[in-house]
């Protein structure tokens, strides 16, 4: 991974910086998770007006955990002093849902939080700044901050899946017995919500190619009925038990999205949640989670996968289920953006 020690630092945007996974992101990034062990970091921490007596404690905490990477800290509730100049913004800043709902019901609170933010990045985010969306509906949220930031190039902007990816693989790596490096080919298809499809279908073990991944778990059957359900709805499961939405695994995930943009994915698959151009007959433009690979902070679509006729169903409903909260961001944003979204 690239070095700064000479240069200036990264300047790098956290949005809903007092709230619980920026309280596991900010110690990773400043620890070298997300840029490498030797890129220094310039911190812009955004929060709300009541959130920066808060916000403040976090300030101190950094500065007394001394860590040779940080070189500077900026707390502000400025959404333009936030985003100027910045390499890469991490968007978490948002409602996370409670008990009992779904993702997209925090639409209507959260659109208008993406719609500012895209037109504070637009006007101020240094060229090439690679944006995360992590707020839910992260999906929808990256399609409307994208909207409002026509300068910043489509590519540059994505939506988290990685959390799901991870615990689709952490899940067949305990399927298999497999330690969690061997596993491959594993990824997450659409929206970062219950309709997503984690797919194992071309899962591999390495170094044992006479794995069948889909046999050992059991079977398409089981993959339906047990598997799949289990990634979908792991978030809910995560609020169930902690009363709280995942926010350690979710900054751990949020680091290894960046990581591997930035510094590539050394041939792996991961998935991302970015608008492709019409791959797998998904429409063009909509921000949708893919299998791609990363190289020279680009990431790629991996085309020409076969998808069978039980995969060609998860993904075409997750795909109606995008076109639906489209169609609501439209009805929750101002008439004027709306013949343009
Ligand atoms: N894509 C993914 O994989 C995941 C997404 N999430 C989502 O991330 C978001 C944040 O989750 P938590 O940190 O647990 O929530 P939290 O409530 O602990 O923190 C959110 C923070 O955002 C701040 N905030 C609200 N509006 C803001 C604005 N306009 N500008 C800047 N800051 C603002 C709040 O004051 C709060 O401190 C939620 O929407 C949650 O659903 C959570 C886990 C995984
Ligand atoms: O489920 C939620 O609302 C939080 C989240 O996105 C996740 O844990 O995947």
């Amino acid at each position: 991974m690239a070095s700064n020690g000479g240069d200036p630092p990264m300047v790098v945007t956290v949005t809903g910086a007092a709230g619980q996974i920026a309280y596991s992101l900010l110690p990773a990034i400043c620890a070298g998770r997300m840029f490498g062990p030797t890129t220094r970091v310039a911190l812009r921490l955004l929060e709300i007006p009541p959130a920066m007596t808060s916000l403040g404690g976090v300030v101190m905490e950094l500065t007394d955990c001394a860590w040779p990477l940080l070189a500077s800290v900026t707390a502000t509730s400025d959404a333009a002093e936030a985003f100027a100049g910045a390499n890469a913004a991490v968007l978490v800043g948002a409602f996370p849902r409670g008990p009992g709902m779904e993702r997209a019901e925090l639409l209507a609170k959260n659109a208008g939080i993406f719609k500012a933010q895209g037109a504070a990045l637009d006007a101020g985010a240094a060229p090439g700044c690679k944006v995360v969306v992590v707020g839910n509906p992260a999906n929808t949220n990256a399609m409307i901050l994208s909207h409002f930031a026509p300068s910043i190039p489509k590519k540059n902007i994505s939506a988290l899946t990685r959390l799901d990816h991870n615990r689709a693989v952490a899940a067949v790596a305990a399927a298999v017995g497999a330690p969690l490096g061997d596993v491959g080919g594993v990824c997450i298809w659409g929206n970062h919500s219950s309709t997503q499809y984690p797919d194992v279908t071309r899962a591999t073990v390495a170094g044992k190619p006479d794995v069948n991944v889909v046999e050992v778990m059991g079977g398409q059957q089981a993959l339906s009925e047990t598997f799949i359900p289990t990634i979908q709805k792991r978030g809910a499961a995560i609020i169930a038990a902690r009363k709280m939405s995942s926010a350690m695994s979710a900054a751990k995930a949020i680091c290894d999205h960046m990581a591997s943009w930035v510094g590539g994915s050394d041939g792996a698959t991961v998935s991302m949640g970015v608008a492709g151009a019409g791959e797998y007959g998904i429409e063009a433009g909509t921000f949708f989670s893919y299998p791609v690979t990363c190289t020279g902070g680009e990431w790629s679509i991996v085309e020409g996968l076969t998808v069978d006729e039980a995969s060609r169903k998860y993904i075409d409903a997750t795909s109606q289920e995008l076109q639906a909260e489209r169609s609501d961001a439209l009805s929750v944003l101002s008439a004027a953006a709306e013949s343009k979204l």
